[in-house]
């Protein structure tokens, strides 16, 4: 048995509720039902009886870096092959063990707030340069401090849910007087999302040493953007209609614990930053992402971009401090959006509106040549293309995530995927 390090939610099929479960290869833990069995023997879960026998994961979110601890040290403990709790108590098992392929994912915690981040220099500088032009890639703030809007937490879906093209104000180039249309520039953007633990008092800040103790887990999150929709709208305020009708995540959380082992040196940051973002240590994680079209009809992935979380210039702890530094109170399950990962390099962009210099150079994708392309495609099909500016119709988005250690052992994220719908009909 593998280590378990992911926590989330599945219904089983036939159930009337969800449950809080991780993954162990190709089964799910309900971790609830252990729970019943007073199986957390340890000093802080012993006395939270019902943590786990809940929908949603906050209540285990708020208690913090010791009780997550714990949670998963007694988890190896009774789901290791020499401990025989679990193991040699079949109704346990028959209770607690359910097929992966039979679980129906949702969303992980009750998201009260979402807040979504702009922390890839590469990122900004391309969309300043798009947006503003030369002279404007990044906006003078940006080295100081990460810089985000605030976003809308009713419209995130889970990975496998579909989403209708929006509908909004745009401007159709050489047009001085906007139109309501559905968007006919949809992107999406290749984030990683943290999921918040105890968070803080309202009139409290959080400060940046000590704040990855907030930082519960990460998921893959995809902010769906409407570009035409945004450029017309965003001054003086930002995003609104052009990002509120869609984020998705994926739905495993993977814990802060399981990736200790993948932390790194987070980038230099020059000039220097204000002192309450200055760290004593720069960490982050080396996460590396990739976002992938599959057309209607169609069974291959074309691939538009792979990058690295570790780019990220601005870490979630300084995100934490600078959300926090007005007392502003984050609370236990809030999700928090890094911004579009991108590096400099080709094939590194993470959203269309980039990989095509603002909708001028429609991509030529190839499919990606990987174990998710099944063995049968014949290299006809392997070589053909698919030409996209922004989504059609039909599209299917599918982001992956991934973590590699020096033996080649990965962790993985899962996916988060969509596919694009038509747009609803306005009464
Ligand atoms: O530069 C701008 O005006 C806006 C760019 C974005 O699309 C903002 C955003 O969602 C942040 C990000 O994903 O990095
Ligand atoms: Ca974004
Ligand atoms: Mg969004």
């Amino acid at each position: 048995m593998t280590s378990p390090q992911q926590h989330s939610l599945k219904e089983t099929k036939g159930s009337d509720r969800n449950h809080i479960g991780v993954a162990l290869g190709q089964q799910v833990i309900d971790v609830g039902a252990l729970q019943e069995q007073r199986l957390f023997t340890g000093p802080i879960l012993s006395q939270k009886g019902s943590c786990f026998r809940k929908e949603h994961l906050n209540e285990f979110m708020s208690l913090g870096t010791s009780a997550w601890a714990e949670a998963r040290a007694t988890l190896q403990r009774l789901l290791s092959s020499s401990e025989g709790a679990v193991r040699d108590n079949r109704k346990l098992i028959e209770a607690a063990v359910v097929p992966l392929a039979s679980v129906a994912m949702q969303l992980p915690a009750q998201i009260g707030d979402y807040t979504d981040f702009y922390v890839s220099k590469q990122h900004a500088f391309n969309c300043g340069a798009l947006f503003r032009g030369p002279g404007h890639e990044l906006q003078p703030n940006w080295v100081h401090m990460p810089v985000a809007y605030h976003g809308r937490s009713s419209s995130i879906l889970v990975s496998g849910q579909n989403i209708k093209r929006p509908w909004g104000q745009a401007l159709t180039p050489g047009s001085l007087n906007p139109e309501v249309v559905p968007s006919k520039a949809l992107d999406f953007e290749l984030e990683m999302g943290c999921f918040i633990g105890s968070g803080n008092g309202l009139g409290e800040s959080i400060p940046v040493d000590g704040a990855d103790s907030q930082i519960f887990g990460m998921v893959l999150l995809n902010d769906w953007t409407a570009r035409d929709i945004q450029k017309w709208e965003y001054v003086p305020l930002g995003p609104f209609n052009g990002k509120n009708f869609a984020t998705q995540i994926s739905p495993w959380i993977v814990t802060s614990e399981a990736l200790k082992p993948f932390l790194c040196e987070a980038p230099e940051q020059q000039p220097p930053v204000l002192p309450y973002l200055q760290e004593s240590k720069r960490s982050t994680y080396d996460i590396h992402v990739a976002a992938d079209i599959i057309p209607a009809g169609s069974d291959l992935h074309y691939r538009v971009a792979r990058t690295n979380f570790q780019t990220m210039y601005f870490t979630w702890p300084q995100m934490i401090a600078h959300h926090t530094l007005g007392g502003c109170n984050l609370r236990p399950g809030d999700l928090l959006g890094s911004g579009t990962i991108s590096g400099g390099g080709p094939g590194q962009r993470g959203c269309l509106l980039e990989a095509t210099c603002g909708g001028r150079e429609p991509l030529q994708l190839t499919p990606v040549v990987n174990e998710e392309v099944p063995q049968d495609v014949d290299d006809t099909r392997r070589a053909q293309r698919l030409m996209r500016t922004y989504l059609n119709d039909g599209d299917m988005v599918i982001m992956s995530g991934w973590c590699e250690n020096s033996s080649g052992e990965q962790l993985s994220f899962g996916t988060c995927q969509g596919a694009v719908l038509p747009s609803h009909k306005l009464l």
